[in-house]
């Protein structure tokens, strides 16, 4: 089988990826399979930026097409926070369960009109000595005033997904990736990147 080597070290982002490349027949290799290389520093100031900065140091590193995924909640309550800096919003240790905490805690007393919110995912290509290039995609919704559902990871159990009507902690992995942000942003690739696909 082909290999797609994606620059990440999130393992809900590393399944979710496996399951969407396998149907096109790539096997998907991650940071967490390659743990002497450390942490890519994300210094960009937005998500395309970042995606950008971890696929082209993992790229340059082993020489090959890598992928990079920068994503994250973005609350209209709160401005658009976390946005960028969803994984370490409630401290560095990148705890979900904080994140969460911290998020209800922030919109505690909001009512469900002003609760609106979306994930954004940008996906970023490096193929040596090309420049890079990105896709992103978004998936609109509320955010719940408790968690529901056991699926998926991150802030997945407190955002109700629009299009499906449920938390997208309730959807199956199936069920999440026909309207995740991640998936959208990865249908826009395969439209744009024929490189990687031949
Ligand atoms: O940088 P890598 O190694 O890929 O892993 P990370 O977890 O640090 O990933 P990001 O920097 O892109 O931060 C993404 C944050 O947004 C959250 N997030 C992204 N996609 C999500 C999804 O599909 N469902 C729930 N939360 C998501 C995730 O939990 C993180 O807190
Ligand atoms: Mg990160």
């Amino acid at each position: 089988m082909k290999e797609i080597i994606i620059a990440t070290k999130n393992k809900g982002k590393a399944k979710e990826f496996e399951q969407m490349f396998l149907p096109l027949g790539f096997e998907v290799k991650t940071l967490l399979d390659y743990n002497d290389i450390g942490d890519i520093e994300e210094t960009g100031s937005t998500f395309e930026e970042n995606a950008i900065i971890k696929a082209e140091e993992l790229s340059k590193l082993l020489n090959q097409i890598v992928i990079a995924d920068d994503s994250g909640l973005m609350v209209d309550a709160l401005d658009g926070a976390p946005g960028i800096y969803s994984a370490r919003f409630a401290g560095e240790e990148k705890n979900d369960e904080a994140n969460i905490d911290k998020i209800l805690q922030l919109l505690q007393g909001v009512p469900d009109e002003k609760r609106t919110a979306r994930f954004y995912c940008a996906l970023a290509v490096a193929i040596p000595s090309k420049s890079s290039q990105t896709v992103s995609g978004e998936c609109e919704g509320r955010i719940l005033h408790e968690r529901r559902g056991s699926y998926g990871f991150g802030y997945d159990p407190i955002f109700f997904a629009i299009e499906k009507g449920k938390a997208m902690a309730e959807l199956t992995p199936e069920e999440k990736s026909q309207i995740s942000h991640r998936a959208k942003a990865l249908e826009k690739l395969k439209e744009n990147l024929t490189a990687i696909f031949e």
